[in-house]
């Protein structure tokens, strides 16, 4: 028997954006009420945003404006992105999610302007927009189950955009950057038809480009409307729908398998004293786990082997991080596929305080209740409780409403 997982189709015949992207996903079914309470979990003011309907060539859709006030016209860089992501009450995977895409956002930026990742700041007015649309997107793709997307050949325009510099080619440089190993053409309309916050999205996140795959069956049809009035309509369309794949495949995909990497030093020679430190390092630099595993090496040493496992785009960072902050001078990244269970958080009410609890599922079945450390560790402090007493409070709690 064969099963299914939700994809998207995306075909850029006018190109992608960020806002095109969120304005698609709205109108194929995504509440609009549902986006805004999500965005307000992020620590960001100062902007507003607009959702009308718009006509585009003929073509009913969805349009979005990010209007930023002047006071919040702030560089930021990837920290400054990560901290705001991190400090918001987001699921863990959209938040996982949109750290990804602004860490391949800030990768092509800092090879376009020979520049360190930390030194990019984004482009523009402080990257709130690219905030919206990044986390948006991260957001309603989650919300819809999305596991995979696949897009067209992206129509990229032509010519020159301004930006604080001058003039720049279109493609963008950061938007070429990122369209290495993804099919585009320039075509004949002298715009910027695909900006770097939508090759972001689809250089991070997209499974395949091309035609429509074999196996997709579309459900649901969105248009997200650009800004451009051209002589064909500057809309992106979005099929939602469904790849057929053989039984037991569903709901085991989630991001290329590729994107991840397991790095790993075996260290002999190291004082004990650093390794939480370089461990710190590691997460605060997008490391998704961290461990030390005592291993024995050449001549019988005791010593200690440092693994982290991160995506693709930290490599670099996570060399820079382990030759420089350990005594190894050199280390090995190997590929790894992960399957994970959807996870959210509820927040329960203990006569002394609010416990946060990760609930956990795998396809559609609750697999996993767990009360916060950190909550249940503050009120046994505060309370004068035994630890596991608090913990076993929180759970009954969090069982009975879930
Ligand atoms: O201001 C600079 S340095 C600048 C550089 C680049 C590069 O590609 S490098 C691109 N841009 C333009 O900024 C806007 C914003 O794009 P979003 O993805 O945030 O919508 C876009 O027109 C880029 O081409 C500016
Ligand atoms: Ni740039």
């Amino acid at each position: 028997m064969a099963g299914t997982i939700n994809a998207l189709y995306l075909d850029c015949f006018a190109g992608i954006s960020g806002n095109m992207l969120l304005g698609a996903l709205l109108d194929a079914g995504v509440p609009e009420e549902l986006l805004r309470a999500e965005l307000a979990k992020l620590p960001v003011h100062g902007y507003e945003l607009t959702i009308s309907r718009v006509d585009k060539g003929g073509i009913s859709a969805v349009y979005l404006d990010v209007r930023v006030d002047e006071s919040e016209h702030h560089h930021r860089n990837l920290g400054d992105i990560i901290t705001i992501i991190d400090n918001s009450t987001l699921k863990p995977t959209v938040k996982e999610t949109s750290k990804r895409i602004f860490a391949r956002l800030a990768q092509a930026e800092a090879k376009v302007h020979g520049m360190t990742v930390d030194e990019i700041h984004f482009h523009e007015v402080g990257a709130v927009d690219s905030i919206v649309d990044i986390v948006g997107a991260a957001w309603a793709l989650d919300y819809l189950g999305v596991e995979h997307i696949y897009a067209s050949r992206l129509h990229v325009g032509s010519g020159f955009v301004k930006c604080c510099h001058g003039l720049i080619p279109v493609p963008a440089p950061a938007t070429a950057e990122l369209l290495c190993g993804i099919p585009h053409y320039q075509g004949e309309i002298a715009k910027e038809l695909v900006t770097p916050t939508g090759a972001a999205v689809l250089a991070t996140l997209g499974s395949g480009f091309g035609l429509m795959p074999d196996n997709f069956t579309s459900r649901k049809i969105g248009y997200g409307a650009g800004t451009w009035d051209l002589e064909i309509p500057n809309v992106l369309r979005l099929y939602l729908g469904e790849l057929t794949v053989a039984a037991g495949q569903e709901g085991l995909a989630h991001q290329p398998d590729e994107q991840y990497v397991v790095v790993e030093a075996n260290i002999d020679d190291q004082n004990p004293e650093l390794y939480s430190y370089v461990m710190d390092k590691l997460f605060a630099a997008g490391a998704l786990d961290v461990w030390l595993t005592p291993i024995v090496m050449k001549k019988s040493r005791p010593a200690t082997k440092l693994s982290a496992i991160i995506t693709k785009e930290y490599e670099a960072k996570a060399t820079e991080i382990i030759l420089t902050e350990t005594t190894s001078i050199g280390m090995r990244f190997y590929p790894v596929t992960r399957a994970m269970a959807n996870r959210e958080l509820i927040v329960v009410g203990l006569p002394w305080g609010d416990v946060k609890v990760k609930i956990s599922s795998y396809r559609g079945k609750i697999c996993n209740v767990a009360p916060e450390y950190e909550d249940c560790r503050k009120i046994a402090e505060e309370a004068g409780l035994p630890l596991k007493v608090v913990q076993h409070l929180a759970l009954k709690e969090a069982m009975s409403i879930c």
